[in-house]
């Protein structure tokens, strides 16, 4: 009797918990306060960043899984990579994307000289994905790739792009395969979005931690929250009236 009461009386503070978290946006941050966060996260948590990267990495792969279907024609994904931790959170989700029966291919031109970069680079080729050396031109992406996930830069991206990356930028701003862009659509800016001049329009967008400014510009059609380790403590502080995850997911659909 009283445990079934309490199951009924648990049923009912979800719901009313998911009324007051579906009324409250969630919020989106500054630069400022995600570079913060990530701090936080690291030296009054400890998390380590292989911990952290490893669970934002499976939450894009599980989200591209929700919007993506692997056995398309071509069924290939290319993971653009960068210098910084966008980048390894991109060869974590190559790995994963394998793992769930995609075809993923890894363009990485920058190559960070750190055990945790060459590990995670090490992964993905002991796991026969490929890694090609050249930029792809936009032709390239349109006929072999049915999929682009973009993992060049994230929250601590500062314009102008630097020379190395302009030939990846420009291809992936006129490719028509869609894109997948990990927490910040690369070569935007963090707060004010999509440059004057020009840049990437990706169909799908994963927040990690919070969505940052810019995701109030995105005009695609998937938006996820990824990223599923922010303490409750630390959420409170900052007030992210982060939407509640469904069951145990790693990721949540938000909308606008
Ligand atoms: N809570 C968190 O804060 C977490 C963050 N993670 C990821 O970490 C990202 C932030 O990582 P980082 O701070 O390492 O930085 P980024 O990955 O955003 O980029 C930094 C790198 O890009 C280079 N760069 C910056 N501006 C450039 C420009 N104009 N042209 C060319 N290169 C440029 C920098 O030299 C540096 O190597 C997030 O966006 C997210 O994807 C996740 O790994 C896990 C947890
Ligand atoms: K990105």
């Amino acid at each position: 009797m009283f445990s079934l009461f309490g199951s009924r009386l648990g049923l009912s503070i979800s719901c009313s918990r998911f009324k007051v978290s579906s009324a409250i946006m969630v919020k989106y941050l500054q630069q400022d306060e995600a570079v913060n966060i990530d701090l936080e996260l690291f030296n009054e948590y400890k998390f380590s960043v292989d911990q952290l990267m490893e669970l934002a990495g499976l939450s894009c792969a599980t989200a591209i899984a929700k919007c993506y279907r692997p056995d398309q024609a071509k069924g290939s994904v290319l993971v653009c990579c960068g210098p910084g931790n966008n980048g390894g959170d991109g060869l974590v989700c190559a790995r994963h994307l394998k793992l769930f029966g995609f075809s993923p291919s890894v363009y990485y031109p920058k190559r960070t000289d750190k055990p945790l970069y060459e590990n995670l680079l090490h992964q993905c080729l002991a796991m026969d994905i490929p890694v090609i050396e050249n930029a792809p031109t936009a032709d390239l992406l349109n006929s072999s790739y049915n999929l682009i996930v973009d993992a060049l830069f994230g929250f601590s991206f500062k314009p102008p792009v630097r020379p190395l990356f302009v030939p990846i930028l420009e291809a992936l701003r006129n490719t028509e395969s869609p894109i997948c862009s990990i927490d910040i659509p690369s070569g935007w800016d963090v707060e004010k979005g999509c440059p004057e001049s020009g840049g990437i329009q990706p169909e799908m967008l994963i927040s990690l931690t919070a969505p940052k400014q810019c995701a109030l510009f995105f005009k695609g059609k998937h938006h996820f929250l990824g990223g599923r380790f922010v303490p409750p403590s630390l959420a409170q502080k900052y007030q992210l009236n982060l939407p509640d995850y469904p069951g145990t997911d790693c990721c949540v659909k938000l909308t606008k």
